[in-house]
């Protein structure tokens, strides 16, 4: 987990880059992974004067490489989704009169009324969820205005978790703020009139629409850098901020997505994407405002085991060492002699499920593989498991399909190879693994033109082509169906958790057991004007 700057030039090509590790740069923090896990499991923090100490080294990092602020014409950024910071009373007026002479965090270390900001892998909401739920008219209905069913992690959520449990901090608040402006995932957007939902407004604090503020269109440009950081770093007095979003739809932006292609992002955690004209809300998933055509969507599914349960096995089973991981992976064959697993080591988003299952080419549950066929098992594990809830969210492989691949673990050929397998796909990448840094400057880059009319596919169409990485294995095809048939198989196998088992029944809406159904049976096939 890092905080991570990307400068582009106007021929769009990166001239600088930094970065600052929270774990390794920050160790005063004492965070894993970024963050903290508290003993009930399912409450996860991150300190927040460990991002603004972040800022402060980031800035400084850039300043001694021999960055010059000055030329940088605008900017923006993206941030985790639904990482809430909450402000204290008189934070604004702290913000308006910042020393220069003085790092952030020791000025801002007053100006939060909570110190640990609960990230997008807590889980500790559920009643808030339920009440917010109840409050629309159901799960579906509350889909059908945010763009999703109530989750924990949601900022809504936890704005009415902190009102309910810790009501002299809320009090203490001054302005509720995600700390990125990509307001869809809160659950109090209505994701089509694009505005505060007032019945989600309601039953998450009274009054909520005043301390927020009116939500802005993604290219806004919300004025001139702080003079704090003119005098500081030697920003231009003109240089303008656009607008900031989440780390997923900036990573679209990145990736510039095209008809048809998927986007599976491989960070801290693993996402798929795809780009909607019309929103479809479901029980399952997300639909997002897109970042870059104000009218249009997004649709993102969110698998919170990803890197780190990739990480666990690879130091379990590889030394730490990701060549040998990646040697494990290149050792063994596609479809791992029928050896599959199921890493849902914490509460998992998608599906809402907990527990590490592994089976053996006899589809029986065994308690540990070897070491190699164990790192193959979670990486092909992992993405059928990603393949299979795209294709419920409406995704269809067709001929022409790219894979888009980006994020840490997508600077890894043989993870990309497996992934390339799995969908049956070509595999892309962008040259930078950070397409949510490069898509922040793109859009900065468009902020500043957006207001003349100027689409964001012509502002970045200089922009280098995506590079193919991976092409199917020509077995692929015939691979993949034992493949799902394990996975149907072993959700029907004991002693797998009833709901893991539902889930990847659900999968087939025709009630197959043991065969999977081709995407053209389900149903569900994206058409053409879905998908921009
Ligand atoms: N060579 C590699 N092979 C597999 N995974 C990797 C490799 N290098 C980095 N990663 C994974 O990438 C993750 C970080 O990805 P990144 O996109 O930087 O995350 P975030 O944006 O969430 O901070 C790490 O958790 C790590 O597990
Ligand atoms: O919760 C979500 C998406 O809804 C996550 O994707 C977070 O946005 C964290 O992203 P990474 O740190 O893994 O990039």
């Amino acid at each position: 987990m890092k905080l991570k700057a990307v400068v582009i030039d106007g021929e769009l090509r990166v001239v600088h880059q930094s970065g600052v590790q929270f774990d390794a740069e920050l160790p005063e923090f004492r965070t894993q992974g970024g963050v903290h896990i508290h003993t009930d499991r399912l409450t996860v923090t991150s300190p927040v004067l460990m991002w603004v100490k972040a800022l402060d080294l980031l800035l400084d990092k850039m300043k001694r490489a021999g960055l010059d602020f000055s030329r940088v014409r605008a900017l923006s950024g993206s941030g985790q989704q639904h990482g809430s910071v909450f402000w204290r009373r008189g934070a604004s007026e702290t913000l308006k009169h910042l020393d220069p002479d003085q790092d952030l965090h020791q000025l801002l270390q007053d100006s939060f009324s909570v110190s640990d900001s609960p990230v997008w892998m807590d889980s500790s909401s559920t009643q808030q969820c339920e009440d917010l739920q109840a409050a629309a008219g159901g799960a579906l209905r509350l889909a059908e205005i945010t763009g999703s069913r109530a989750y924990e992690r949601f900022t809504g959520n936890q704005i009415a978790k902190l009102r309910q449990t810790r009501a002299e901090e809320f009090q203490d608040t001054e302005v509720r703020a995600s700390l990125h402006l990509h307001s869809s995932g809160m659950n109090l957007l209505d994701i089509r009139t694009r505005n505060w939902s007032e019945i989600c407004l309601q039953a998450t604090a009274p009054h909520l629409d005043q301390l927020l503020g009116a939500p802005l269109p993604s290219t806004s440009v919300l004025g001139p850098v702080s003079s704090y950081f003119v005098h500081r770093y030697g920003f231009s007095e003109s240089c303008s901020v656009v607008a900031f979003t989440g780390d997923n739809p900036a990573s679209l932006a990145g990736m510039r997505l095209q008809p048809g292609d998927v986007a599976v992002s491989l960070g801290t955690s693993d996402t798929v994407f795809l780009w909607l004209q019309q929103p479809r809300p479901a029980l399952e998933g997300h639909v997002f405002c897109n970042p870059v055509e104000q009218q249009e969507y997004m649709a993102l599914l969110c698998f919170k085991n990803g890197s780190l349960t990739r990480e666990r096995v690879r130091n379990e089973c590889a030394g730490a060492s990701w060549e040998l991981f990646s040697a494990a992976l290149r050792d063994t064959p596609l479809g791992n002699h029928g050896n599959i697993g199921f890493y849902f080591e914490t509460m998992e988003i998608t599906p809402p499920v907990i527990g590490v299952h592994r089976f053996d080419s006899a589809d029986c549950e065994v308690s540990s593989l070897s070491p190699q066929v164990e790192v193959r098992a979670v990486v092909e594990g992992q993405f059928l498991s990603r393949r299979l809830h795209a294709e419920r969210l409406g995704y269809s492989i067709i001929p022409g399909t790219r894979v888009l691949a980006t994020g840490g673990a997508s600077s890894n050929k043989e993870i990309l190879q497996v992934l390339s397998d799995v969908f049956n796909a070509p595999v892309y990448t962008i040259d930078l693994s950070d397409s949510t840094c490069l898509g922040s400057a793109y859009r900065a880059l468009h902020g500043l033109v957006a207001e003349s009319g100027a689409s964001f596919v012509d502002v970045v169409k200089k922009a280098p082509e995506p590079r193919l990485v991976a092409t199917p294995h020509p077995k692929a095809k015939e691979v993949r169906r034992p493949l799902y048939d394990d996975a149907l198989l072993a959700s029907e196998a004991e002693p797998c958790s009833r709901s893991l088992r539902q889930e990847l029944h659900e999968t087939c809406p025709h009630n197959h057991r043991n065969t999977f159904c081709s995407p053209a049976e389900t149903n569900t096939s994206v058409s053409g004007d879905t998908l921009r």
